[in-house]
């Protein structure tokens, strides 16, 4: 995640200023910029703000969770001081190379924002209205199963198919991609592409889109997620990873099989024309699992329409087959949930949501029932021949 949340430009705690600003002008907040320490017994009744509009290198819920925790003084300092503490602490248990991984990595995103001159500034904060199609934004607006359901399709079990954004935003954003790959190329600026696997492409967030789409996954991802994948942690989605593909001729031509690096993904087509592009989904996996066959009934091919969604499990292993003609765009969000994460660690049992465990659990269970059936026939022949049978 961005190190360049507002806080970040704000004065620091060990720096008071005149008070007219975001400085602190009270001294006993200078201190907190030491090391601090948190308080082994939370405040239990206490009710923690929300990190969820910062752009943070930990999850939001993080800070709304350690906050019980915090010395007084500083639980009830402005919510900018409780940030830089918790953040000093945090930091003292990412490993060097990590935090210096993150710190290359916001030098990178902050040259690219200082440097390349957005064509459409508008598209970089959101404005629902223009961006999501009427009935989409109605169906999170009412924010049940029975509205979302009322636009979704769901044609293979755990996929669930939408018309989501507008045909001007779609036109906006792939103008915007095109811009900033011919400001790459015109600069030669070297850019990270969105995974191992894409030559082409870029990633949103680097490019300053990263509140607009943090915005994007809190409120319009996450809600419909908590319904539909719950179990994998679609209701604590907490941090993303933004960018587009893009195929044809030039560019990227078909992409292979895989999972992705998510809990939930949302997959958009912006456009053009094109033939092709087909996902391809074969079944949710655990790590175990992810080399396992088949079963037929978890064989679902997709066509891309534009403007419309494919909202799936990160773990529901797909491809993209070649794109023929034309050029293909599509919007990817991973959402990935830090709470589920940190859970799958201590869960032994993927039964719930990887198709081969489940199936194994079946069969084990099939098998059983069997082994149980023979046993007490066994024992109704014994019994039929005279012997008694405990
Ligand atoms: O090309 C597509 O539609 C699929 C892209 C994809 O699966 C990915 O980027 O993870
Ligand atoms: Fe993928």
């Amino acid at each position: 995640m961005s190190q360049n949340g507002p806080w970040d430009r704000r004065t620091q705690p060990n720096t008071p200023t005149d008070g007219k600003g975001d400085g602190f002008v009270n001294s006993n907040w200078a201190t907190l910029s030491e090391p601090g320490k948190l308080c082994v017994n939370p405040k239990i009744d206490h009710k923690p703000e929300s990190y969820d509009d910062l752009q943070l290198e930990f999850s939001p819920l993080l800070f709304s969770s350690l906050e019980a925790y915090l010395p007084l003084q500083v639980l009830n300092a402005p919510r900018d001081v409780k940030v830089h503490f918790m953040k000093n602490i945090l930091f003292r248990y990412l490993p060097e190379t990590e935090r210096a991984r993150v710190q290359r990595h916001k030098d990178y995103k902050q040259k690219i924002i200082l440097n390349y001159p957005p064509l459409y500034k508008e598209i970089y904060t959101m404005q629902a209205e223009k961006f999501f199609t009427p009935s989409f934004l109605k169906a999170v607006r009412d924010n049940t199963e029975e509205s979302f359901r009322s636009v979704m399709a769901e044609p293979s079990p755990g996929i669930y198919t939408f018309e989501m954004l507008q045909p001007q935003f779609c036109e906006m954003l792939v103008s915007e991609v095109d811009h900033f790959e011919r400001w790459v190329h015109e600069t030669k600026f070297r850019i990270m592409r969105p995974n191992t696997m894409n030559q082409y492409g870029a990633v949103l967030d680097d490019l300053g889109m990263e509140s607009m789409l943090d915005k994007f996954m809190n409120d319009y991802i996450r809600p419909i997620s908590r319904v539909f994948f719950a179990g994998v942690g679609g209701s604590t989605l907490d941090s993303h990873h933004g960018f587009v593909v893009e195929y044809g001729i030039h560019r990227d031509v078909e992409l292979g099989f895989h999972v992705d690096d998510s809990e939930v993904t949302l997959n958009i087509c912006l456009g053009n024309q094109f033939s092709g592009g087909e996902l391809f989904f074969r079944g949710v996996r655990c790590d175990a699992h992810v080399n396992t066959e088949s079963q037929p009934e978890e064989i679902f091919d997709y066509c891309h329409v534009p403007g419309h969604a494919v909202l799936h499990n990160g773990r529901h292993r797909h491809g993209a087959r070649a794109t023929t003609s034309g050029q293909r765009i599509n919007l990817i969000i991973w959402c990935r949930s830090t709470v589920f994460r940190e859970m799958k660690k201590y869960l032994r049992d993927s039964s719930s949501w990887c198709g081969e465990c489940r199936r194994q659990k079946k069969e084990r269970e099939r098998l059983s029932i069997a082994a149980t059936k023979q046993v007490s026939y066994h024992a109704f022949d014994l019994q039929a021949i005279g012997y008694s049978v405990l």
